[in-house]
């Protein structure tokens, strides 16, 4: 149980809190439902009308740049960020701010390194490149690493909206968890791919329009923008950049602008949600554009949620809400939801950012399921039976994600740091495994297994380790300047708890105590280390047998002053510089003939 649960609790327990939740509430909300609805019935009896699995999966690799870009976004923008993000500002202020410094290049790697990739090969599943690189082993064991992150991430987005939508009318927990779960399956198992995007394009229009709204209402109740300014000002909420290099400390420039680059490439550059989505794009080129069209729009999403907390904490920060909320709510940026007028439009924001992300995670597992555990084994099916089996699979992870939900509702800690953790533990081995083989052409199966071995094996042992020893360093800032000044209480804990963190852990404790920001690159890391000393020891791979087009010239290309025999001699020179210049053959026979031609002409990678 947490503190961050017992507060909402209690908001559920004061009936002040729930006669806001209007008829009109609740019409926007079963709109937003209904239109989603709506667009997955339309692409399930419009185009091909579902009948194949390049459709159902693929969207026929048709879209166009902005449904794709926009579809982008919404795939890890979920209600975890659009609660978690503001709750962090109103707790520790503006630092979290700057992990938009890591979209930088967490794009731009993802648009000109992994994208053309990844594109050119003509995969489905992004675990097909794995067993291209290095095995069918290999594939296997990522594909299982992808499913298990995914489906307890999936838990927790479709837990935490309607614990808030509970919280704030009282609406039956579990009742909402279903509702979402069965809609999102229902449209998702109806209109495939398709239907995902368009209504990611929706959801994501909600999602920033809700967001909005919220913070103009809040802005105006507080008496202004100069008002807002002079309260989070006061309650010194506003962070200068942090340049300290301990890696212990949570949010310092250096875990955000840094790690948060690893956190990026894990989401953006390999993780299967997005990689479907540039490979559902009808040419390279708009694959890449649409990468570059998530930057402006995913600062705008980081904006909005931390001027949302910022105007939270200016609102509310002021008077005593202790008796319903707790001073220090982790959650400062639920009372929005109590603004009149607002709380249906904010609850189908956060809906909305849960459905876009849920969806995305049923259909890429689905995918996954179906490319890389099933098709495998019976290469004949045909394609009538694999598309009613890929739309079984879909509603199936629908339940499985009921199942999850109630695992994250005993958990309980800070939504976002849990997705953070998530993503940094079991998507940093994923990363690293990717680049253990797209970097290193040395690289051989057994290293890249033994690699991962490695890295999911430490990254628990740190991250449990962390939960268990609860070592992550929080200090939250004081709530608020009045309430300090009235409180001798909390002026005396918040005392013992800077002191309390002040003194430095130190041995495994200290281990342990590594910031969430950094997991993503420690993990990443750890498989390239292990999986190159292991490939070394084995006998690394020889140029000619890297499979052409599997392989990203890095190191010839950041080592681009040496002499070209040097580099040779060094093996920084892939086999794709020299062989595919005079566009070779690719002959790889792929686990699924019916969709990729096994003489495919890759382009060099310039
Ligand atoms: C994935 C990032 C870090 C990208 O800014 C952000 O959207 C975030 O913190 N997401 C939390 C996970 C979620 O919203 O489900
Ligand atoms: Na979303």
């Amino acid at each position: 149980g947490s503190r961050w649960q017992s507060n909402l609790k209690t908001i559920n327990m004061d009936p002040s809190y729930q006669k806001h939740f209007a008829v009109a509430d609740y019409v926007i909300f079963a709109v937003l439902l209904a239109a989603s609805m709506g667009i997955g019935l339309y692409h399930a009896l419009s185009g091909g009308r579902q009948r194949t699995t390049q459709e159902f999966l693929m969207a026929d690799r048709s879209m166009r740049c902005l449904p794709v870009s926009l579809s982008l976004i919404a795939s890890f923008q979920s209600a975890v960020a659009i609660i978690g993000v503001p709750a962090e500002i109103y707790t520790h202020g503006t630092q979290y701010w700057f992990i938009g410094c890591a979209y930088i290049l967490g794009l731009l790697i993802p648009a000109h390194v992994f994208i053309p990739v990844l594109y050119r090969l003509r995969l489905s599943s992004t675990y097909q490149y794995l067993e291209m690189r290095f095995s069918k082993a290999v594939r296997i064991c990522g594909t299982l690493t992808f499913i298990f992150q995914t489906v307890i991430y999936m838990g927790l987005c479709v837990y935490t909206p309607a614990f808030a939508l509970n919280a704030v009318t009282g609406f039956e927990l579990w009742g909402a968890v279903l509702a979402t779960g069965l809609v999102c399956t229902l449209y998702t198992t109806m209109g495939g791919l398709k239907a995902v995007i368009w209504t990611d394009v929706f959801q994501t229009v909600v999602m920033f329009a809700g967001q909005l709204a919220v913070i103009v209402v809040g802005v105006q109740q507080t008496g202004g923008v100069s008002e807002v300014w002079r309260k989070v000002r006061e309650g010194n909420r506003i962070s200068a950049l942090d340049l300290n290099p301990d890696p212990t400390e949570r949010h310092t420039f250096w875990t955000l602008g840094v790690g948060g680059i690893f956190l990026m490439l894990s989401l953006y550059g390999v993780n299967q949600a997005q990689v479907q989505r540039y490979l559902s794009a009808r040419t390279e080129k708009e694959a890449v554009r649409s990468c570059y069209m998530v930057f402006p729009s995913l600062q705008l999403a980081l904006a909005l949620s931390c001027v949302m907390g910022l105007v939270m904490f200016a609102r509310y920060c002021g008077e005593d809400h202790s008796d319903k909320l707790g001073t220090s709510s982790k959650d400062g940026c639920l009372f929005s939801m109590c603004l009149p007028g607002l709380p249906g439009l904010f609850i189908a924001c956060l809906f909305s950012a849960a459905l876009s992300t849920i969806s995305s995670a049923f259909n890429s597992l689905a995918t996954v399921t179906m490319e890389d555990l099933i098709k495998p084994h019976f290469p004949t099916m045909t394609e009538a039976r694999a598309t009613l089996l890929s739309k079984v699979l879909a509603m199936s992870y629908g339940l499985l994600c009921l199942a999850m939900a109630y695992l994250t509702h005993l958990m309980g800690d800070s939504v976002l740091q849990v997705a953070l953790k998530i993503f940094g533990m079991v998507g940093g081995p994923i990363l690293g495994l990717f680049c253990l083989g797209m970097f290193f052409p040395w690289a051989n199966s057994t290293g890249a297994l033994a690699g991962l071995g490695a890295g999911l094996a430490l990254a628990f042992w740190v991250g449990i380790g962390s939960i268990v020893t609860r070592s992550s360093s929080t200090r939250p800032l004081p709530p608020c300047r009045a309430v300090l000044l009235s409180d001798n209480m909390t002026t005396a804990i918040h005392a013992a708890l800077l002191n309390v963190t002040l003194s430095r852990p130190s041995g495994l404790k200290r281990f342990y105590s590594l910031s969430y920001m950094w997991y993503s690159a420690f993990n990443c890391f750890t498989v390239i280390l292990i999986g190159l000393i292991i490939s070394f020891l084995t006998g690394p791979m020889k140029e000619e047998d890297v499979t052409p087009g599997t392989v990203y010239p890095l190191l010839g290309k950041l080592l681009c002053f040496l002499p070209e025999h040097l580099k040779k001699k060094l093996c920084c020179v892939t086999p794709l510089g020299h062989t595919v210049s005079k566009t070779v053959k690719f002959h790889y026979r792929m686990s699924n003939t019916s969709e990729t031609p096994s003489d495919i002409t890759i382009p060099a990678m310039k």
